[in-house]
């Protein structure tokens, strides 16, 4: 018996509230003692577990996750406070596939604190980046420091939504500055790729981009970051989600079954890389007729709501089809006051407050400010 083999235990194990231990850094360590065949074992929490004490039903649902494994003697919760380190690591949430201890999730000093919202989609073409970006400016316009990290390495389209284009540029400590529009900084291997040319990397180089965004990047203390997964359940998807701590998911699918199907996938996923569903974004979920008003639901019904019964969760926003502004259309942004900038305005509302980081918190201090 080893720490990964009780990681994997607990990764199985749903709170009642449907949150998954793992998330939020809330275990912070498994330490084992073996007394001849009899494991004693010992789970760290987190003292200030969703910003108040561990609640006793979950520490006990823990307790009996891990002392129903075979050979374990038993086993001790022990609230301590959670570690300040130059970078935050936070032990991994789930063990990496194909073996190994559980990964360490580092991230650089600039990052720390942040919480992290990673949005995820079966398949392409459903909205996936439409909503990060979306989504992102609208945590911004609630006075939230926000960065969004595209992640989809080979299909970037970040900066084009949120209507940037630059040259990656370096600060004094030769780190990259990111880009900044509407409020968001802005990191995505678009600044570093010339003439739009595909992107022929391998995974290993993947991976190595990714650290190199995270830790070559000028990052300032973000309360959010915004993470556009690449789309599918694929290595690329899943290296992506083991480099980072464990991270509340939004999973996006339009009302259409097949969507919804692998969208489902793209949930259990994320569930089993350590992460925690957030929830449902039903995207192009109707349109409304600008003349009568009447919504007509051109991609049929009920996919998100399909999504959401089956990973345990609920659908958090419904956003309208909306047709381009007329005139030249510089990004994907959709206007505050649109049908769908509305929604966008109130999923941003229940994300906000689900992180539980009202305008208050996300206060900038002295200093700080860009
Ligand atoms: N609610 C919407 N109404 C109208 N157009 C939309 C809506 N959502 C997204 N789109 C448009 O659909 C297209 C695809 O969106 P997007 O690039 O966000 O998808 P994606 O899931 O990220 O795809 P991929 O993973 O292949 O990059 C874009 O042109 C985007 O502007």
């Amino acid at each position: 018996m080893n720490k990964r083999d009780v990681l994997q235990q607990l990764v199985r194990v749903r709170l009642d509230d449907g949150s998954h231990p793992l998330a939020d850094g809330r275990i912070q360590d498994v330490l084992i003692e073996m007394h001849g065949e009899r494991a004693h074992v010992a789970i760290l929490i987190d003292e200030n577990w969703d910003g108040g004490s561990p609640p006793a039903d979950a520490q006990e649902r823990l307790r009996q996750a891990v002392l129903a494994m075979p050979g374990v003697a038993s086993v001790r919760i022990v609230p301590r406070p959670r570690p300040r380190a130059r970078g935050v690591t936070v032990p991994g949430a789930a063990p990496a596939p194909g073996g190994g201890d559980a990964p360490t999730r580092t991230l650089p000093e600039g990052l720390q604190g942040a919480r992290f919202v990673a949005v995820a989609s079966g398949k392409g073409g459903v909205g996936k980046s439409s909503v990060s970006v979306n989504l992102a400016v609208a945590l911004a316009r609630r006075g939230l420091r926000v960065a969004i990290l595209d992640c989809d390495i080979y299909g970037f389209s970040v900066p084009a939504l949120i209507g940037l284009e630059r040259s990656p540029a370096l600060d004094d400590n030769r780190k990259v500055i990111p880009g900044h529009g509407h409020g968001v900084d802005v990191m995505s291997m678009d600044f570093f790729v010339q003439n739009n040319s595909p992107v022929v990397w391998r995974g290993p180089m993947l991976g190595k981009a990714l650290r190199q965004f995270l830790f070559d990047t000028a990052w300032h203390h973000p309360d959010v970051v915004v993470l556009d997964l690449p789309p599918g359940t694929g290595d690329m998807a899943l290296d992506v989600q083991q480099q980072f701590p464990p991270m509340d998911v939004l999973i996006v699918t339009t009302p259409d079954p097949f969507a919804a199907r692998v969208a489902e996938r793209a949930g259990s996923m994320a569930v089993k890389m350590g992460h925690r569903v957030m929830g449902v974004v039903e995207n192009m979920a109707y349109r409304e007729c600008s003349g009568c008003g009447r919504r007509e639901y051109l991609l049929g019904r009920g996919g998100g709501d399909a999504v959401a019964a089956a990973l345990g969760t609920q659908v958090l926003a419904r956003i309208p089809m909306e047709p381009p502004p007329p005139g030249l259309r510089t990004d994907g942004l959709f206007p505050p006051a649109s049908a769908a900038g509305r929604a966008y305005e109130e999923l941003a509302a229940t994300v906000a407050a689900r992180l539980g980081l009202n305008r208050q918190d996300a206060a900038r201090p002295a200093g700080r400010s860009r």
